[in-house]
């Protein structure tokens, strides 16, 4: 067993004026240890009200439990060259030998010529119902937007490099929000009925939003050997690091492995937000720091989310 546990940080002192610079700098301090250590940790007093989270739990339900197939066609993610252009976003199933779920995908709309759209750069295909369930996740997603342009500040206060570094690449965040259904098994537990397989996430950071639901999403120890349950605390959001935070730290920060292996007879939803680099950003090294160095010299962030992102699943 790992004795690593993932750490529960308050956010309040960047989120509150009047906070001095010393509640702000032992914040951020606190955030660099989990980034350092685990590459997880739960955020508290964010700021996004727990009523918005609560709404965003049950539209996802609403529509994963009550739409019907032809309505789920209606909306299918459409790889290049099909229907609306290339890479339209909405519903999709995936089923694998290492990964069973049904999801909803909206990401930033650029403000690009189409149809046909360059890879990556479809248009969102949203649900008619719930009827509030767009204007909700529109909402939802410009404040995580808003939320993880505060971390970076606190990463670039922790990190001593400049605000702007970071600020000039994420500020126009090419996000994306997936709404998750994680069917009820029964039976044998496999993640080919109700999962995803070990992954990491390959954007900055992840807020993830879940139901009650416990012991379905592991995180991989420190050790690299156990697995930790990261079950759900409410009001807080669970919050990973991505590859291309590790690759701007030189690895330092740890974009950690992870996978969801859903064992219960109930349907869990699940709702992650990547909080991602700005569509054309180069993402390079920042300490400078020889000894950890990462071997990666830079990346552009657009050719690692047209590498990672293939329709169909
Ligand atoms: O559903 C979860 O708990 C995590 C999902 C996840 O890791 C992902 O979609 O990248
Ligand atoms: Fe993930």
């Amino acid at each position: 067993m790992s004795t690593i546990q993932i750490p529960v940080i308050d956010f309040s002192a960047f989120l509150d004026p009047a906070s001095s610079d010393d509640a702000k700098l032992e914040t951020a301090q606190e955030l660099d240890e989990a980034c350092r250590s685990v590459g997880f940790f739960y955020l508290s007093n964010h700021g996004i009200d727990a009523s918005m989270f609560a709404e965003m739990l049950s539209n996802a339900k609403e529509f994963f439990t009550t739409a019907s197939s032809e309505e789920k066609d209606e909306i299918k993610v459409k790889p290049s060259g099909e229907g609306s252009g290339d890479d339209s976003r909405g519903y999709r199933i995936v089923e694998r030998a290492d990964a069973g779920y049904e999801a909803l995908d909206f990401l930033r709309e650029l403000d690009t010529e189409g149809p046909p759209y360059t890879k990556g750069l479809g248009r969102n295909q949203w649900p008619k119902t719930p009827a509030n369930l767009q204007s909700v996740a529109e909402d939802y997603a410009s404040r995580l937007v808003a939320l993880g342009v505060a971390i970076m500040k606190a990463f670039a206060l922790a990190l001593g490099v400049s605000e702007d570094v970071f600020a000039s690449r994420v500020d126009q965040s090419f996000w994306q929000l997936r709404m998750a259904a994680y069917p009820g098994v029964s039976g044998e537990v496999d993640s080919s009925k109700s999962g995803l397989y070990q992954h990491s996430d390959f954007g900055i950071l992840t807020f993830l939003l879940t139901d009650e639901h416990k012991g379905s999403l592991k995180v991989l120890a420190p050790n690299g050997e156990d697995w930790m349950s990261a079950d759900p605390i409410p009001g807080t959001l669970i919050c990973n690091i991505g590859d291309m935070l590790s690759v701007w730290t030189d690895g330092i920060y740890k974009s950690t492995q992870h996978k969801v292996i859903h064992a219960s007879k109930d349907m869990r939803v699940s709702i992650p937000f990547f909080f991602d680099p700005n569509w054309d950003a180069r993402i390079e090294p920042v300490l400078g720091n020889a000894d950890v160095k990462s071997k990666a010299e830079g990346v552009n962030y657009k050719d690692i989310f047209t590498g990672a992102i293939k329709y169909p699943y």
